[in-house]
């Protein structure tokens, strides 16, 4: 930072310098002396002639860099504090100061600074009219001139001593003087001049990479912008794919339920709720679908009538509950001896259907024998006895009732009525009845037939 203040004050860019001495000052380490950042701002402000600095504040700089042991940048302040004495009119101050630590000066060895102290003693004592002095100390400051290096003080003594060498009337080497002052007047303007425009130099430079700098901020906030953009972008899109599967997940879910309605609906249309078996309806559809089938081929089908026997008095000895109950085991018991591709229905209360579609009328009944006994040898205890459970069976085939199921139906119920007659608990096949049978079956179909009614004539 000490660099960079120095540069600026030699390319007399004052008000930057005295910014970084300000920054300097802020970050001078803990312990350490605020000297150099105080030098360059005081050099600064006076050289700029920012504010009008007093010769007080000049010293306190001096005092602070004494204590610093900083003798020489003390010393370059009482150039400046000298430069002020003698610009305000006390050119003896500026002598007595500078004179004071001349010999200490010499010693650093420093011909910038030396050049000054001699250039200012010589100012001053020409201000005092000490010709010969400020002569001396002009040519002090032409020979600590570096070599072939021009500088301010330098063109200042040249001018000092064209000056003197007028007023002695030394026209010759007056002109002489003259001519050099211009050259190192020049000179010295040239090199203030190159200062200032490196200074440029380097700002626009420094510019330069400045915009650079803001470029490439600009395009990382668009290229920032971008990717929250594309985010968002993504955000959406998940949104729109959450928002479709819930819409289909619902869907799938409502059409599920439609059909497990459906599937439900049609299950109670085709099932009887205690039993599970065919329900009439169903049995009647499934029935006549069969028998329109063996029609075609003229294959035999036959259709079994049974009906539980006392079933009321189940009821009314053991309850409803046992009754359902008895009903649900007649018909496991039936079910045993049941093919895949046979119906099975429960037509009303204890009254059931079986459609063997392959079978004779001596297969119906043999098979039929078989579930009697079956329904028979069925255990079941009620809550105090024993349930006695039987079934009466009516057969009915096509080869002789044809394959209308409201003739097979007849048939079949004409048969189980004598099943009931004779006895109970026994298969019958066939209508042959005697003269008193057939008055009683007369009388009976008179009757309203449940099992018929809804059966088409
Ligand atoms: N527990 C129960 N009883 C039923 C059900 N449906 C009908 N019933 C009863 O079954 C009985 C049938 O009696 P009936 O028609 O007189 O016949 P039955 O007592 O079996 O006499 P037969 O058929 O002549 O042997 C009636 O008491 C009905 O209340 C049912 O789903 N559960």
């Amino acid at each position: 930072m000490a660099d960079v203040a120095q540069f600026l004050i030699i390319a007399r860019q004052y008000e930057q310098a005295v910014e970084y001495a300000d920054q300097m000052m802020k970050s001078v380490p803990e312990g350490m002396n605020e000297c150099r950042a105080v030098y360059f701002k005081l050099h600064a402000l006076f050289h700029g002639k920012m504010v009008r600095l007093s010769q007080g504040q000049l010293q306190e700089g001096v005092d602070l860099c004494m204590s610093a042991n900083e003798s020489l940048l003390a010393n370059a302040m009482r150039t400046d504090m000298a430069t002020l004495e003698i610009e305000q009119g006390r050119p003896a101050e500026a002598v007595r100061l500078l004179e004071e630590h001349y010999a200490e000066v010499q010693g650093y060895e420093y011909p910038a600074l030396m050049q000054y102290f001699n250039v200012l003693l010589a100012k001053g004592y020409y201000r005092l009219g000490d010709l010969a002095k400020s002569r001396r100390y002009a040519l002090a400051t032409i020979a600590s001139a570096v070599e072939n290096e021009i500088s301010e003080p330098l063109g200042q003594a040249y001018d000092l001593l064209y000056r003197i060498e007028s007023q002695q009337g030394h026209a010759t080497e007056a002109l002489a003087y003259h001519e050099k002052y211009m050259a190192a007047d020049k000179g010295y303007l040239t090199d203030v001049s190159a200062g200032a425009l490196a200074y440029q130099a380097v700002k626009q430079q420094v510019q330069t990479k400045k915009n650079e700098v803001d470029t490439l901020n600009r395009q990382n906030q668009i290229l920032q912008l971008q990717r929250e953009l594309d985010h968002k972008a993504m955000e959406t899109s998940r949104l729109y794919i959450a928002l479709l599967l819930t819409v289909l997940v619902s869907a799938g879910f409502w059409l599920l339920r439609t059909k497990r309605s459906q599937l439900r609906f049609k299950r109670l249309a085709t099932q009887d709720s205690l039993t599970h078996i065919c329900s009439r309806q169903h049995f009647v559809d499934e029935a006549e679908q069969v028998l329109r089938q063996a029609a075609r081929t003229t294959r035999s089908v036959s259709l079994v009538l049974m009906d539980l026997d006392h079933f009321k008095l189940v009821n009314d000895t053991h309850g409803h509950v046992i009754g359902d109950l008895v009903l649900k085991r007649a018909v496991a018991a039936c079910q045993q001896h049941l093919r895949r591709n046979e119906l099975f229905g429960r037509l009303g209360g204890e009254e059931f259907a079986i459609l063997f579609p392959e079978s004779t009328a001596a297969q119906a009944q043999e098979r039929s024998e078989r579930i009697r006994q079956a329904i028979a040898a069925t255990p079941l205890w009620g809550e105090t006895r024993h349930v006695v459970i039987s079934a009466s069976f009516g057969v009915a085939c096509t080869d002789r009732s044809g394959y209308e199921l409201r003739q097979l139906m007849i048939d079949a119920d004409n048969a189980l009525y004598r099943a009931k007659r004779d006895g109970r608990n026994r298969v019958i096949y066939g209508d042959d009845m005697d003269a008193a049978e057939l008055e009683a079956n007369a009388l009976r179909e008179a009757a309203p037939r449940e099992r018929l009614a809804d059966l088409p004539h």
